[in-house]
């Protein structure tokens, strides 16, 4: 039997402030306040169902909205549950608001100004994986 297996995905904006420590020998502009504009995508993959999609966008839209409304214009190092805000943490954290969602499958944060970013799969099972 063969499933035919599609990915779709969304994608939002937002922008916000932080600041990082680098550690010693780090880039001590890093400290400094300063903020990013940042592109999220999340990527669903899965079979279609019998509406014949992998998920509704308006329901997939709804809760990328709630993601948003945490990180959007916000001073990330203070956003409960997110760690010192780098891309990673902020793929993991996005993650984390949407675990719930089946067949949820990656999170890509980007920087595009900056040409980096960052691709999220999920915790995974490998030994030292963090
Ligand atoms: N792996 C990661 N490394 C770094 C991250 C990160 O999220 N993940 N973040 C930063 C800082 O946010 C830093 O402010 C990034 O600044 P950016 O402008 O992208 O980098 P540069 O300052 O080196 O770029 P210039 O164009 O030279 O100003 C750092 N590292
Ligand atoms: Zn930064």
């Amino acid at each position: 039997m063969t499933v035919s297996l599609f990915n779709v995905w969304k994608e939002f904006r937002f922008d916000a402030a932080h600041q990082l420590d680098a550690g010693p020998g780090g880039d001590p502009r890093y400290r400094r306040l300063h903020g990013h504009s940042y592109q999220v995508e999340v990527w669903v993959r899965g079979p279609r169902t019998e509406f014949g999609w992998v998920v509704d966008m308006g329901e997939l839209e709804r809760r990328l909205q709630a993601v948003h409304a945490d990180l959007d214009h916000r001073f990330l190092n203070d956003v409960d549950d997110l760690g010192p805000p780098t891309m990673e943490n902020i793929a993991a954290f996005v993650w984390t608001k949407l675990v719930d969602m089946p067949q949820l499958h990656r999170v890509m944060v980007k920087r595009q100004q900056n040409g980096e970013g960052c691709e999220y799969y999920g915790p995974q099972f490998a030994e030292g994986a963090q």
